[in-house]
């Protein structure tokens, strides 16, 4: 279910600090490629057994003052539409400012839940200071410093409140949603697909969920198809229609079991294609890449091998995705694309039976085993795949802890090539027995 949790506010407030602390087990992976700072502003939280994804509103805003101002009011209007709740960060040592203000007013024109976040409340001195937060006439003030991580813990109690429980599933077709950046291709291969189908098109009600779903049933598959459309229709978002496809793109994914994610042939693979592969690796979603507009690209025999080696450059360690080269235009490999989305799907739901897992992976991991740390022989006794809406396999050894991460790899690497897991993020953890 898409919960997404905006922070906005002026500059220096100290968004990006809380949505670091908030985001901060996933920090790692999403730092691994390089110059991603820019765009590296939403990423998937979790409190208690809640997992949502955080949006940092700052880093879109560039430019001269005053586009900067006017980014700063459009990002909250989107902010009202799309998110679940919204983070109005001001900061304690600075007090009001004009630019808080006009943000407090756009804010209470707003239907969705809005909490005001006192930050920098570093010691105790500093808590009557942000009593004039009142002023904005939004209600309680929370305290927090998201340097320290004080009153972070309070505050995300609250709103989780506010989040929505999963709907009720209208039906149990597999969901794939077609995501990419702009101009990729996304609507043509819609359209190629459903053609003048595309009539009997169901907008799902429901307070968030905005975004389209096409009943797909034509020779042997049938699915849904989660779409993104409408992007343009919304005349406010001018400057910001990256970010507005940044917020739909994750609920169509959300939405999702599968994620096709388009990428130009002609552009490459990009940061943010690459941010939308991780946020699809950790929301556990099966993959298929759509290397499209490959009319557009003049081929000798290594070019399929050149791109998909530098895809899987970018998208390490999970690389074991399949890559489809389409043209939408010409038509080609459209149904191998939906062929490859259905496979993942079944990929998905796969479940092992508990002999056979153990036939194939004892003797690999007898002639492997773990390497001994400090003298600590690790003994993985048996195996079994936990029963869930993706792969998870139990490991189940007597120093569980002492196993690292190259050896958990390792029995991924194994898993995956005696079972077809291919396109399916896998889950592997060691218990004690
Ligand atoms: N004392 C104190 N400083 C903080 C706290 N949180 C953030 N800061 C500092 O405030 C400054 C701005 O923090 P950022 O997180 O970059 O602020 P931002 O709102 O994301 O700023 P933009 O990216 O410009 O929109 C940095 O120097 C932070 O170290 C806090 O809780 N206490
Ligand atoms: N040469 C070539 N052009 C394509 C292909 N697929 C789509 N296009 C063209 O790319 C342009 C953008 O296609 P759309 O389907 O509108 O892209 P989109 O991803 O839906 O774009 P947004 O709505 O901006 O997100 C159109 O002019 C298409 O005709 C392809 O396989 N080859």
């Amino acid at each position: 279910m898409s919960n997404i949790v905006a922070i906005v506010g002026r500059p220096n407030v100290g968004k990006s600090t809380l949505y670091n602390r908030l985001t901060e087990s996933r920090k790692a992976i999403v730092d691994d490629f390089s110059g991603v700072t820019r765009d590296r502003h939403y990423g998937v939280a979790e409190w208690t057994d809640k997992t949502f994804t955080v949006i940092d509103t700052g880093g879109y805003v560039a430019g001269s003052d005053d586009i900067f101002e006017a980014a700063i009011r459009e990002q909250v209007l989107i902010a009202i539409e799309e998110a679940t709740v919204i983070l109005f960060m001001v900061d304690v040592t600075t007090g009001v400012t004009d630019l808080d203000d006009d943000i407090a007013d756009i804010l209470r024109r707003g239907k969705k839940p809005v909490f005001v976040v006192a930050n920098k409340v570093d010691n105790n001195n500093l808590r009557n200071e942000a009593a004039i937060f009142y002023s904005f006439g939004l209600g309680d003030i929370h305290l927090i410093s998201s340097m320290t991580g004080s009153g972070t813990g309070e505050l995300l109690d609250e709103v989780i409140k506010h989040f929505e429980d999963e709907p009720q599933d209208e039906n149990q077709l597999p969901k794939y949603a077609i995501v990419g950046r702009p101009n990729v291709g996304k609507s043509s291969l819609i359209n190629a697909l459903i053609g003048k189908e595309r009539n009997i098109v169901t907008p799902v009600a429901g307070t968030t969920r905005d975004s389209i779903h096409i009943h797909y049933n034509q020779f042997g598959h049938e699915f849904m198809l989660v779409d993104t459309a409408g992007l343009r229709k919304k005349a406010k978002v001018h400057e910001n229609i990256e970010f507005y496809s940044v917020m739909r793109t994750i609920k169509a994914l959300e939405e999702s079991d599968v994620v096709i994610l388009m990428i130009d042939a002609v552009e490459g693979i990009e940061s943010q294609d690459i941010n939308i592969f991780h946020l699809a690796e950790k929301n556990k979603k099966g993959v298929v890449i759509l290397v499209n507009k490959w009319d557009l690209i003049e081929k000798n025999n290594k070019t399929i091998k050149v791109f998909e080696d530098l895809i899987k450059e970018k998208t390490a360690p999970f690389t074991d995705v399949p890559i489809i080269f389409t043209s939408v235009v010409e038509k080609q490999r459209i149904f191998k694309a939906i062929e490859a989305a259905s496979k993942v799907y079944e990929n998905k739901l796969k479940k092992v039976p508990t002999s056979k897992l153990n036939d194939v992976m004892l003797p690999i991991i007898e002639a492997t085993p773990p390497p001994s740390t400090k003298g600590k022989y690790v003994k993985i006794k048996y195996i079994t795949q936990i029963s869930g809406s993706s792969p998870m396999f139990a490991f189940f050894c007597n120093l569980p802890q002492y196993i690292k991460e190259p050896y958990k790899r390792f029995l991924e690497n194994k898993l995956r090539e005696n079972f077809d897991f291919s396109g399916v993020p896998i889950q592997i953890y060691f218990r004690q027995k």
